[in-house]
């Protein structure tokens, strides 16, 4: 899974920023005004020196009380105004961040699965776990900072300007002080970031696969090892930690060099012109009130450089997905036909290099046609059916679609939550009566009289738990919600059992009328009521044709047709 660049980054940050620019220019008003109320303190204080040097403050008590009048008015009023612009910005970045992992989460779910495995699921995973929520807890550090620092700087060195432009010089000596500091550290800082997230990804990654596997871990006797590898990743991570921690602390000891060369030159500054008598004390006092000022600000942003440096990687691989190409639209070819057309050419797929799960397979399905595909096991069906659902991008050849379509595997997830809940997930604003007509239509309105909640009951691993043909009914029930143009059925009717298998079969049939059909069948009598049979020999189509003609014929399924109507259970 790719990683995004710094620029790639702010691009996507930007579009999701797009019709907000209003928003951004108030809040930079605001963070201004509340910066400049900031240095009103700093400059009355020096007036004070100045008025009780040339006495002015003993012979007029007015005079004092109006520059405390202004400090305190200034610094109400820059507590406000901050106040405003910090929660302005920290809205408006939280939206920001909304937006890019719902778009990244988005992008996700069209990656091609293989690719998505390719990658790891672990850093999927770690992307939309670990990942987000090192952004998310950056930002109440970061965001104050970076709004106040920014404006209270550029604010600040206006103010000492204007007081001497010496002091304001001495500002910008140090500023490239800083700018080393920071430089030096940004360029370590990034890779050992990037290094300790792909570290946490890793260990992510071995855990998942641990877990997943617990019982073949246990079985084999394999707990050692695997603590043992988990034990290994973990202390990557803990090394990329050290490292990034030793970074840190020379960033900050040449952090504190900057600020005593800053003081040092100020006081110097001051000393020299108050001596020549181009400067006063009160100035000196003011410009090093504004300079103590900004030590808050200045190493604020600096910390949080840090914390910065840490989204911006955490954004990087959030970005990565969102850039990651996503399965392309099988739109071509298939552009002028009717809804429901599904055409496969010259389509040959592997998994494994050398060996081909399917073999220059040519397919066409006519809208509203129901195809079952049958053949042994390991015979390519499966694999047929996630081409055609674009599970899969075939390695060789093109698989087109048009219209939209549900594909119905035997593996079921029910969500914990009511079983209504479960239901609209295909369609948001179907109605009870929808809902409730949809059961009834996959023989499943028992279901909804056996729940104490009926609708209301919640399913799924925490609520009232469904039987595996409750659960085929189910998905069945999503697909007439859904209401698509083309269903894929792989074994969806194949966990019913023979008490539930006609059941189901009907259920299948009338989820399937008026609609293009794939089913991989179970059974031949699935394939006896379709409209076509294909037969699949070693990732090829062996025959096809009606079933009435194939079994009519001297051919393999009309064979298999025989075996099966002496022994119908027996299937394939
Ligand atoms: N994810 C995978 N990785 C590697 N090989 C796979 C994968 N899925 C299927 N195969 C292989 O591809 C070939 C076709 O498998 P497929 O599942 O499509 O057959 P099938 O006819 O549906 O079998 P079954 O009826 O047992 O489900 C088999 O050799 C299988 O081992």
């Amino acid at each position: 899974m790719p990683v995004a660049n710094a620029r790639t980054v702010w691009r996507e940050a930007r579009r999701s920023l797009a019709g907000r620019r209003w928003q951004l220019a108030a809040l930079a008003a605001v963070l201004t005004a509340a910066a400049a109320a900031g240095i009103v303190s700093p400059l009355a204080l020096g007036a004070v020196v100045d008025g009780a040097k040339s006495g002015v403050t003993s012979g007029d008590p007015a005079f004092v009380w109006m520059l405390g009048g202004w400090m305190a008015s200034s610094i109400l009023l820059g507590a406000l105004l901050g106040a405003v612009g910090v929660i302005g910005a920290s809205r408006l970045i939280e939206l920001t961040l909304a937006d890019l992992r719902e778009r990244m989460v988005d992008t996700a779910f069209r990656l091609p699965q293989a690719r998505v495995e390719r990658a790891g699921t672990g850093d999927l995973i770690s992307r939309a776990g670990d990942d987000v929520a090192v952004v998310a807890e950056a930002i109440p550090s970061v965001v104050p900072a970076l709004a106040g620092s920014f404006f209270t700087i550029a604010v600040t060195i206006v103010g000492m300007a204007v007081i001497d432009p010496w002091y304001a010089l001495v500002l910008l000596v140090v500023v490239p002080v800083h700018a080393l500091a920071v430089r030096g550290y940004l360029r370590h800082a990034p890779q050992v970031y990037a290094g300790e997230r792909a570290a946490m990804a890793d260990r992510a990654q071995h855990l998942l696969d641990s877990l997943r596997g617990l019982e073949s871990v246990r079985a084999y006797g394999l707990a050692v090892d695997h603590i043992g590898r988990i034990a290994r990743v973990s202390w990557a991570v803990a090394g990329w930690t050290m490292r990034a921690r030793a970074i840190q602390n020379v960033f900050f000891a040449r952090l504190n060099v900057a600020e005593l060369l800053g003081m040092g030159g100020l006081l110097v500054v001051g000393f020299v012109l108050v001596s020549n008598g181009s400067g006063s004390i009160g100035g000196t006092t003011a410009a090093m009130l504004l300079f103590l000022r900004l030590f808050g600000p200045i190493n604020e942003l600096l910390f949080v450089v840090d914390d910065l440096q840490s989204a911006l990687a955490s954004l990087g691989r959030i970005v990565g997905v969102i850039t990651a190409e996503p399965r392309s639209r099988p739109a071509h070819g298939v552009s002028t036909a009717p809804p429901g057309t599904v055409r496969l050419t010259g389509v040959t797929h592997s998994y494994v290099e050398g060996h081909d799960a399917l073999r220059d397979i040519q397919l066409e399905l006519s809208p509203g046609e129901t195809v079952a595909v049958v053949g042994a096991s390991g015979t390519g069906k499966s694999t047929l059916a996630a081409l055609v659902a674009g599970v899969h991008e075939p390695v060789v050849g093109s698989v087109q679609r048009k219209g939209s379509l549900v594909l119905v595997t035997q593996e079921v997830h029910v969500f914990d939550a009511t079983l209504r809940a479960n239901l609209t997930l295909a369609r948001a604003d179907a109605s009870d009566t929808m809902v409730l007509d949809a059961l009834g239509r996959v023989g499943a309105s028992r279901l909804v009289s056996r729940l104490a909640g009926g609708l209301d009951e919640p399913v799924g691993s925490a609520g009232t738990p469904l039987t595996p043909a409750e659960e085929q009914q189910l998905a069945l029930a999503r697909v007439l919600l859904a209401d698509p143009e083309l269903v894929i059925l792989d074994e969806a009717t194949a966990e019913g059992g023979s008490r539930d298998a006609d059941r189901l079969d009907r259920a299948a049939a009338e989820v399937g009328r008026g609609r293009t059909v794939l089913i991989v069948a179970h059974r031949l009598s699935q394939a006896a009521t379709a409209d076509r049979v294909v037969l699949m020999h070693n990732g090829r189509i062996q025959e096809q044709g009606t079933h009435a003609d194939l079994a009519a014929a001297d051919g393999a399924y009309a064979r298999l047709w025989k075996a099966w109507s002496r022994d119908p259970p027996a299937v394939q």
